[in-house]
């Protein structure tokens, strides 16, 4: 039993997937295996660095997630490189993680957090419910800006690096809005819940 939890960046995947995992749901979180991948030894970063550049390691061999950022935010053509090189491993390790929880453990429910789910929907075919965590842009914006202290430009950037929110609610099977408060969203998530999983 799995779902696959998306939205934009910064419009709650986070705060929604540990409210799941608090009840007791399973975690596979994208954001934490592209991490893995860009870890000094593995292949991927070796063939990032080959594409971009020494420079954009820092002295101690790890990746200089800032400067890579800043390229990859503001050029389409060099973000879909980086897609290119990462995506592939990214997916395959996300598949391999959902489904050994779900062999292993058939009873909880297993939660795959991934941004760009809905930009390649074909690919993740093995999820059974796609839940989109939606808030308005106009706050998707201003909850960006604050969290990682960017600008209102960089903040545009990143959301124009990415599917249109709107448009992934549209996609969704099940919207959960968390542009009201923390125990609002957590009053939709026990429903979501309740829907899941039997007990
Ligand atoms: C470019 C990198 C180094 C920037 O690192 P940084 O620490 O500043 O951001 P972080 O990794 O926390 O990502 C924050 C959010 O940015 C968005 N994002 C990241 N990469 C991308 C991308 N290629 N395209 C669109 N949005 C992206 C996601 O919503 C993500 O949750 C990093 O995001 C990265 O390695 N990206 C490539 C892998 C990837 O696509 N990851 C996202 C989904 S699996
Ligand atoms: N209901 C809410 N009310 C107020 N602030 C919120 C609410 N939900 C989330 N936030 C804040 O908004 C910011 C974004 O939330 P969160 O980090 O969960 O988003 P995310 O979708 O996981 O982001 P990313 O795409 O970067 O991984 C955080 O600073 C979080 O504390």
């Amino acid at each position: 039993m799995n779902i696959g939890l998306t939205g934009g960046i910064a419009t709650g995947k986070s705060t929604v997937s540990s409210m799941l995992t608090t009840k007791g749901a399973l975690l596979v979180d994208a954001d934490v295996i592209a991490r893995e991948v860009m870890l000094p030894g593995h292949p991927v970063l070796a063939e990032v660095t080959a594409h971009f550049g020494q420079h954009i390691l820092l002295e101690d061999g790890t990746l200089n997630r800032k400067k890579l950022g800043e390229i990859i935010f503001r050029d389409p053509e060099q973000r879909e490189a980086l897609n290119r090189i990462t995506h592939p491993a990214i997916r395959q390790e996300i598949r391999d993680r959902t489904e050994a929880y779900e062999r292993d453990y058939p009873d909880r429910l297993v939660v795959a957090d991934i941004p760009l789910l809905l930009e390649a929907r074909e690919q993740y075919s093995f999820l059974e419910q796609i839940v989109v965590v939606y808030v308005p842009r106009e706050l998707q914006i201003r909850r960006l800006m604050d969290r990682d202290a960017l600008t209102e430009g960089q903040a545009a950037a990143r959301l124009g690096s990415q599917m249109d929110i709107e448009a992934k609610k549209k996609l969704a099977d099940i919207v959960i809005d968390n542009s009201g408060t923390l125990d609002e969203t957590k009053q939709q998530v026990d429903k979501l819940w309740n829907r899941m999983v039997r007990v």
